[in-house]
């Protein structure tokens, strides 16, 4: 028999479903995600730190939970909300079930839930907080907490590596300062040969100089970029001293480093299905995306960064790259994880960019 849980929303909205995962409940931002496979990288990719995920696809679980398919060490999310949990995985991989998996990691949720009317609401209201309780009496209570509960703040400091470490390789030497990274960006530097070192999100500029990297990427990351200001200037110092790759918080710390600024997107973009055009080519990929904040167009105007890559949904800001200096980022998840490979390529074209950097720079030394 499932126990009965009702997910509540801060503006009184209640929807009953049954008892999921961890009985410790907790509060966040719900959110919505339209892929329709690779659940497990999704729920643990660290950018969901603090934030609940309702899955537009309807069946959520089916072929379990694997050792492998982790985007981080455990999930950092606050909930997950679905339409109908599998219980009964199937799949040679499979180690465990998504309920099994939800308890041991404490992360709460629903199932049963109309999820089609939740995502509504989501874009037309915009995101919202949400929470659980299974007492139908203490509903009231929590849409007065939800009312109150504050907005995410650092949530990085929770999922940055606590010390370096490498990740070693026989080509490039890269930093990657990690804001929260999904471990698929360290992979795909590794496919490529690279000698990835992951350091803290707080580490000096001087540090990361010691190291001496051919090349430096900054990583995806959870909460609002503004929050983490301290290390933007780090950031500011490295672009036009070593190549520069950015992905999504990296994007945006990339962007602001350059005197551009960021705002809350209504609802966000969160998926393994984003149309994105890149203005160079000409050329659409379809794009893993999962982010609330956005880069303001009119603020690129100020600074010496020309924007290559756009949402085709909305014709927001996906990529971006400086004018003078080897530095770019993107938006969206060239590491995919879930989702479709087709923007891969960025990877090879920041070693293409180290490539003729550094044969710029033995030609100025000769
Ligand atoms: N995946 C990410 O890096 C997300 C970046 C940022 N936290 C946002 O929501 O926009």
């Amino acid at each position: 028999m499932l126990n009965k849980r009702y997910l509540v929303l801060e503006d009184g909205t209640v929807y009953k479903g049954y008892a999921l995962g961890s009985d410790e409940l907790l509060m966040g931002e719900i959110v919505f995600n339209t892929s329709m496979t690779g659940y497990q990288e999704t729920i643990s990719d660290p950018s969901y730190t603090g934030q609940i995920i309702t899955f537009t696809y309807p069946l959520i679980g089916n072929y379990g939970i694997n050792r492998d398919d982790f985007e981080s060490l455990r999930p950092t999310l606050n909930g997950i909300v679905v339409r109908e949990a599998c219980l009964n995985p199937s799949n040679f991989r499979s180690s465990k079930s998504l309920d099994e998996m939800m308890k041991f990691y404490k992360i709460p949720g629903i199932s049963g839930v109309d999820t089609r009317s939740l995502t509504r609401k989501i874009r037309k209201h915009g995101v919202l907080k949400a929470g659980f309780t299974d007492d139908e009496q203490e509903i009231t209570t929590l849409v007065e907490n939800l009312k109150t509960l504050p907005e995410l703040k650092n949530e990085v400091s929770q999922v940055s590596s606590v010390r370096p470490y490498i990740s070693t390789g026989d080509g490039y030497k890269i930093v990657l300062i990690d804001y929260g990274k999904k471990e698929n960006i360290v992979r795909e530097l590794n496919r490529r040969g690279c000698d990835v070192t992951v350091v803290p999100y707080q580490t000096s500029l001087e540090e990361i100089l010691n190291i001496s990297p051919d090349g430096i990427m900054v990583s995806n990351g959870p909460g609002n970029p503004e929050s983490v200001q301290d290390t933007i200037k780090t950031i500011q110092s490295i672009v036009g001293k070593i190549p520069f790759f950015g992905i999504c918080l990296g994007h945006q710390l990339f962007a602001l480093s350059q005197g551009a600024t960021s705002f809350k997107m209504k609802f966000g973009h969160r998926g393994a299905n984003h149309p994105v055009q890149n203005l160079v080519t000409g050329r659409v990929d379809l794009t893993s995306q999962n982010h609330g904040y956005a880069i303001d167009e009119a603020s690129i105007k100020h600074t010496d960064l020309e924007i290559t890559h756009i949402a085709l949904n909305d014709r927001s800001i996906e990529g971006l790259k400086h004018k003078t200096y080897p530095a770019f980022s993107v938006q969206y998840h060239p590491e995919a994880s879930p989702g479709p490979h087709d923007s891969n390529y960025l990877f090879d074209e920041f070693i293409e960019m180290i490539k003729s950097y550094k044969a710029k720079e033995q030609t100025i030394n000769a």
